[in-house]
């Protein structure tokens, strides 16, 4: 366990009580706007002394209201990436880096090479933030916080601010700090791609309580702790690079099932994950055929949810993996649908985006 929350505070409009372990990796703080992300991201950088709690990183107490211990913030070794990078306007990036590693208890744990090669920012080192992209910014942000040699990295919406195109361009380093396990992190987002891209586990909060905790593909497969309800539901597959083919495909085996997508930028042989929404998903009692669709997996149906509007969401136990399906609770009639009925999942492979697919 690398980090360990316990936290209880009062505001106005939020009565946050949580307790959570984040374990090594990427952990995703997930959540509606006002669920208390923030709150939490704040009481462990040290910029809001909660009521009372407890919180811990790697045997480093950074708060214990009981024994009245609360380090500021320049004590707790955190590195912190906001929405916008913040970087110094009037600094070249290579000063902006070291910057950072003033701070650093013990400067050289991380070394500034290695972060270089890993952000891709060796060719920006002399330039000024003013003559950055957005994206190119935030990478600059991480290194910064990395060679600050933290305990833990804190990054609250860190792809906020940027457009999908920028996006897609700093997901990967996210995947490249949370595989090369420099340092945990403890992530605010609030978007369902990011999350199934990025988490190793998930905290999800609602109304300032931990309303479901655990792996990734286990909390984004149910729509009641979603914030953008069964909007945002989706299945996580895990998928291995079979083949690209001439007509921009690229074939993948998950679970034994082939899935083609849209062409992939991993060599044959890389596994992957793959969100698949859950409002993408067709249902067919037999397998369909004369059809445009590609992708055709069978499987049973594990569970259907229904909600108070006219959807319902179907759980299909597939050999690629959990896939959900969100479908009219009059379709589901219609088809017998029920807990326990073989039936197949029907997917366009143009309704997978590229932020759908990410490192595994
Ligand atoms: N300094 C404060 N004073 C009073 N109330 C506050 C303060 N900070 C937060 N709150 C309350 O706590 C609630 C949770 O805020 P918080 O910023 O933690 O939520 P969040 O999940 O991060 O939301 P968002 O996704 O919009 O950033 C807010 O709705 C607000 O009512």
């Amino acid at each position: 366990m690398t980090l360990s929350v316990c936290l209880k505070h009062q505001f106005p409009g939020l009565a946050l009580d949580v307790d959570f372990q984040a374990p090594a990796g990427l952990t995703v703080l997930f959540g509606r706007s006002g669920s208390g992300k923030t709150t939490i991201v704040n009481a462990v950088a040290g910029l809001l002394r909660p009521d009372a709690g407890r919180i811990v990183v790697a045997d480093h107490v950074l708060l214990d209201t009981q024994r009245g211990l609360c380090l500021p913030p320049s004590r707790r070794r955190l590195g912190y990436i906001f929405q916008e990078g913040r970087l110094f306007p009037h600094m070249t990036v290579r000063q902006n880096l070291s910057y950072g590693r003033w701070f650093s208890p013990d400067r050289g744990a991380v070394h500034p090479d290695h972060v270089i090669e890993l952000l891709g920012i060796g060719a920006l080192l002399d330039r000024r933030p003013g003559a950055l992209s957005g994206g190119e910014k935030q990478r600059v942000a991480i290194g910064r916080a990395l060679l600050a040699n933290p305990a833990l990295i804190l990054a609250d919406e860190p792809l906020a601010a940027l457009d999908e195109a920028r996006k897609a361009e700093i997901l990967p380093y996210f995947e490249r700090l949370r595989d090369e396990a420099v340092v945990p992190i403890l992530y605010v987002s609030h978007a369902p791609a990011e999350v199934a891209r990025l988490a190793t586990s998930v905290v999800a909060l609602q109304d300032g309580r931990v309303a479901r905790q655990g792996l990734a593909a286990d909390v984004l497969g149910d729509p009641s702790i979603l914030p953008a309800g069964v909007r945002g539901a989706g299945a996580i597959l895990e998928a291995r690079v079979v083949a690209h083919h001439d007509d921009g495909l690229s074939e993948l085996d998950a679970g034994g099932q082939r899935l083609h997508l849209p062409r992939v930028a991993r060599a044959v042989g890389e596994t992957l994950r793959v969100r698949i929404p859950a409002q993408e998903v067709i249902l067919a009692r037999s397998r369909p055929e004369g059809l445009s669709a590609l992708n055709i997996i069978p499987g049973r149906i594990e569970a259907i949810r229904e909600g108070g509007g006219p959807g319902a969401i179907v759980s299909l136990s597939t050999p690629a993996g959990t896939v959900l399906a969100r479908i009219t609770r009059r379709s589901a009639q219609a088809l017998g649908l029920a807990e326990g009925v073989e039936c197949f999942a029907v997917l366009k492979t143009v309704a997978i985006a590229p932020q759908d697919i990410g490192g595994a």
